[in-house]
């Protein structure tokens, strides 16, 4: 191991602050716990390994302990660089997610071979008053995974110690660093609001992703040119252990069809999604917004979908009659309103209720149902899917004391 003089480092690596068993690889060999590395570490040549250059850091005005960088590698997975802008505890912590993928550990992980679709069948092309969008080039099946991609910059976003003058250097270093294609790409992303360009370019194009389970904004070469709809042909899943984002076909697609996203959850109200919608500096023009009859008939199911949810609350309906009724139609209404992609997220509470009233067996069912749902629709190492197998985990056991 390398010497490591950061005074506060030290603490931390004795505490181990990644999991020492990197969740991308199986072998017991790689078990080793990372080493804190911030502009201080960083001074011999090589001791800022993993990452190819020494990380620049900047203090926190009143806290001079907290340090926020920028940390980059250049080849991740032989696709593109990334930059990092985040604490060196969250950079040592979430580096694992720099190693490559052991293919067999991933395919076992996943329980499906990974593929994605060659050549791709989109193009990127200019779509008159949305700037450039992505069209199918040919007939797409639901569940085609069109792209998979690793973020070229991410950037933590709770960034309030520091000064937003300070950060924006760091971004700008995180920019220069990238390799000189992903760079060029970069820049040449679509920005709406002024300002630095890549603040603005971040801003208008990140995804939000964990890194170390901490929020951090992604930004995804490709996946950034996708525009949004209401109701939307494509989802995107991430992958915490290995920050990859998939974007999916949310049903059959026919060629020539814009592919799109939702840049909202999707199952606000009309009134919310426009809201969140105008921030990102562009008006909603779906039909979902832009029909007046359509987006209350829509608003009125959601609503409903709502009320049903918190009537599974309530004690007066805990019964199975009661909760089976209330289940069917919190179906009929997801399918209705194209909610089928937080289908896993409804099993998850019913399942929980089942648990409540006692009933362990139809608790366990709608867990396992959740845990298929949010493992192809969140994806398969996902916050929510985690939390939905924790909860399979917990179930007898809880019962057992
Ligand atoms: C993530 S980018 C999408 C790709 C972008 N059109 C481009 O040229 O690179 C987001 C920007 O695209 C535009 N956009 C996305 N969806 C749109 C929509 N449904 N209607 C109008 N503009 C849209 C907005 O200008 C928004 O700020």
């Amino acid at each position: 191991y390398q010497t490591n003089p950061h005074p506060h480092s030290h603490i931390l690596y004795e505490q181990c602050l990644s999991s020492a068993l990197g969740p991308l690889s199986p072998r017991i060999e790689d078990m080793s716990c990372p080493l804190l590395i911030d502009d201080e570490t960083s001074y011999e040549r090589r001791s800022w390994y993993p990452w190819t250059f020494p990380p620049v850091c900047v203090k926190a005005e009143n806290d001079t302990r907290s340090k926020l960088c920028t940390f980059t590698y250049a080849n991740l997975r032989g696709e593109a660089g990334i930059s990092i802008i985040t604490t060196p505890e969250i950079a040592s912590a979430g580096r694992n997610v720099l190693e490559d993928i052991d293919p067999r550990w991933a395919v076992w992980e996943r329980n499906h071979v990974h593929t994605v679709s060659t050549p791709p069948p989109y193009e990127i092309k200019d779509i008159g008053g949305k700037g450039l969008g992505v069209i199918a080039n040919r007939y797409i099946q639901q569940g085609e995974i069109i792209m998979s991609r690793f973020p070229v910059i991410l950037r933590m976003i709770d960034i309030e110690p520091w000064k937003y003058r300070d950060v924006l250097q760091l971004l700008h270093r995180a920019g220069i660093q990238l390799p000189t294609k992903d760079k060029a790409a970069m820049l040449a992303l679509a920005h709406s609001k002024g300002g630095y360009i890549v603040d603005d370019i971040m801003n208008t194009n990140s995804f939000g992703v964990l890194l170390d389970d901490v929020d951090h904004q992604g930004l995804y070469l490709d996946v950034s040119r996708i525009n949004h709809a209401c109701k939307p042909n494509l989802f995107n899943r991430f992958s915490s252990t290995t920050l990859a984002m998939e974007v999916v076909a949310y049903h059959n697609i026919d060629k020539g069809e814009e592919l799109t996203i939702s840049y909202t959850p999707l199952n606000l109200l009309s009134e919310q999604r426009q809201s969140l919608i105008q921030d990102w500096g562009f008006n909603c023009t779906c039909s979902l917004c832009a029909s007046r009859e359509e987006s209350q008939i829509s608003d009125r199911r959601r609503t409903n979908m709502q009320r049903l949810l918190e009537e599974l609350d309530e004690p007066r309906y805990q019964n199975h009659g009661a909760i089976n009724e209330r289940i069917d139609k919190i179906i009929e209404l997801c399918n209705k309103e194209g909610l089928r992609a937080q289908i896993g997220d409804f099993y998850a509470i019913i399942a929980d209720v089942f648990q409540n009233l006692g009933d362990l067996k139809s608790a366990e069912n709608y867990g396992r149902m959740a845990v298929k749902e949010l493992r192809y629709y969140a994806g398969y190492d996902h916050e929510r899917t985690r939390n939905a197998l924790t909860f399979l985990d917990n179930l007898y056991r809880g019962s057992q004391l």
